[in-house]
This record gives C-alpha cells, sequence and structure tokens, in this order.
C-alpha cells in the first residue's frame, strides 16, 4: 500500500523474535477485526484491567480459551462479570501454527494461506506448510486482545502465567505502534524499538520466549482506512501448557 523508501522485509529482532510485516492481507484483516468486534461483547467482553496495585491498564482486554488477570489464569472473568470465558476456536490454533511457522522461516508461503472464516471448523488435514514439528506443539489456547486508543499503552512485562515455552504469536490491526522488545533479564536496555503495522506479525519465542517487552506509543488515526478501526488491538495467542485442556 504504501509505497516505501526502504521496503520493511521479514526481521530477527532478537534470537527467536521474529517481525513479519503485512502477514494478514486487508481481507483478513477484516475478519480478524469482525472476530474481535464480537468477542468484546459481553458477556466476558472487553473490560479495564486493574492491577494488584490499585492501578489500572490503559489498553483494555477480553481473553480467550483462558482468562488473564494480574497475575494468573481463570476459567471464568474472575476480576469482571464473573462470566465463562469465551471458548478459543480451532481456526486460531491453525493461524498461530502458520504463524510460528512463516516466522521461523521454514515455510516458503507467505501469508497465513486459505482465508479461514471465523467460526468455521478447523480444516483437519495438515497444512503443508507446517513443518512436522509444529504439529508436535501442543495446540495454542489461549488469545489476550488489546484494545488501544486514546493514551493507551503497555509497560515493559513479561509474559510468564504460562506453563509452556511455546511461542507467543502476536498479531496487530489499525494503528501503527512502536513495540519495544528487550531482553529476558531486565526492562532496561538492550531493547529495540519494532513499528508494528496493521497486518503485521511479531513472534517470539526460543531464548526470546520470556524477554521483557512493552508498547510506548501508538500513533492515532494511522490505521489502514479501508479496515475502519480507530485505535488499535493486539491478538496475542499464547499456549498454556495448563494440561487437561
Ligand atoms: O499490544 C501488543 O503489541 C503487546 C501486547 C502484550 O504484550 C500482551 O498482551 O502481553
Ligand atoms: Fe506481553
Amino acid at each position: 500500500m504504501d509505497a516505501e523508501l526502504f521496503p520493511r522485509s521479514r526481521t530477527e529482532i532478537a534470537p527467536g523474535a521474529v517481525h513479519v510485516p503485512d502477514w494478514l492481507d486487508m481481507e483478513r484483516q477484516r475478519r480478524l477485526l469482525a472476530a474481535c468486534r464480537d468477542w468484546a461483547r459481553p458477556p466476558a467482553g472487553l473490560r479495564t484491567v486493574r492491577t494488584p496495585g490499585g492501578g489500572t491498564m490503559t489498553a483494555r482486554q477480553v481473553c480467550l480459551g483462558h482468562h488473564w488477570y494480574p497475575y494468573g489464569y481463570a476459567p471464568t472473568v474472575v476480576d469482571g462479570d464473573g462470566a465463562p470465558v469465551k471458548p478459543f476456536p480451532a481456526w486460531l490454533d491453525t493461524l498461530a501454527r502458520r504463524a510460528v511457522a512463516d516466522a521461523a522461516g521454514t515455510a516458503p508461503v507467505k501469508g497465513p494461506g486459505p482465508a479461514t472464516a471465523p467460526g468455521a471448523a478447523a480444516d483437519p488435514t495438515p497444512d503443508p506448510r507446517v513443518p512436522a514439528n509444529l504439529h508436535d506443539l501442543a495446540p495454542y489456547d489461549i488469545a489476550l486482545i488489546n484494545f488501544y486508543d486514546g493514551d493507551a499503552r503497555m509497560g515493559m512485562h513479561r509474559d510468564s502465567d504460562e506453563k509452556s515455552d511455546a511461542p507467543v504469536v502476536s498479531l496487530s490491526l489499525g494503528d501503527t505502534c512502536v513495540f519495544r522488545f528487550g531482553n529476558p533479564r531486565s526492562r532496561a536496555r538492550p531493547y529495540t524499538d519494532v513499528e508494528l503495522r496493521s497486518g503485521d506479525l511479531f513472534v517470539f519465542g526460543g531464548p526470546s520466549r520470556q524477554a521483557y517487552h512493552g508498547v510506548p506509543r501508538v500513533y492515532a488515526g494511522t490505521a489502514p482506512p479501508a479496515l475502519g478501526l480507530a485505535g488499535r488491538l493486539n491478538i496475542t495467542l499464547r499456549v498454556s501448557g495448563f494440561g487437561g485442556g
């Protein structure tokens, strides 16, 4: 869409942390946005997250599969309306596996393959582009969907409440942000600031699975007009490792 002076390309930001620009085309972005709008509805919809210190997170959030709250997971919205968390659909697991394969650079094809309609049953046949070892990964079963509007941002943190070291898959829709990706030891430098735009994929696993990361800035009004979203949505897909579903 943009005529870039320097085209954006797949980049390894840190060991095991890969940025794949423009992974979702506009049609897939629209479908994912429509799904997010459904998930955001009550019950168990978009909520403001309160932190134990008495503060609130500026990004509002909705979860699928397992409900995240600071700092753990529950089957119901224990810090909200108490409703059961919405189910994690099989098509998001398929999408996450394709994302991991594409980010690893083991799959020649860019993009998530045939569009999978939200709500559609997952295709049971293995995707030939997904390397065999990915089929051994436990299913992705958690989605955290963060909505950033106004001055929303997210402080440096680790995704450490899961019991699996499977890579975290992050998809961005809407406004461009600065995604700060650091190291597993501290919130401080070294870190790298990456611009995440609508449709971009970011995967972090391996030695970067426990790296600190955050969103210091969102550029309001930068979403592609064709998407029809004011603000930014981020969808992070994770493997719980909790066992027993
Ligand atoms: O919004 C983002 O890009 C990051 C979200 C995130 O780090 C999280 O939900 O744990
Ligand atoms: Fe995170």
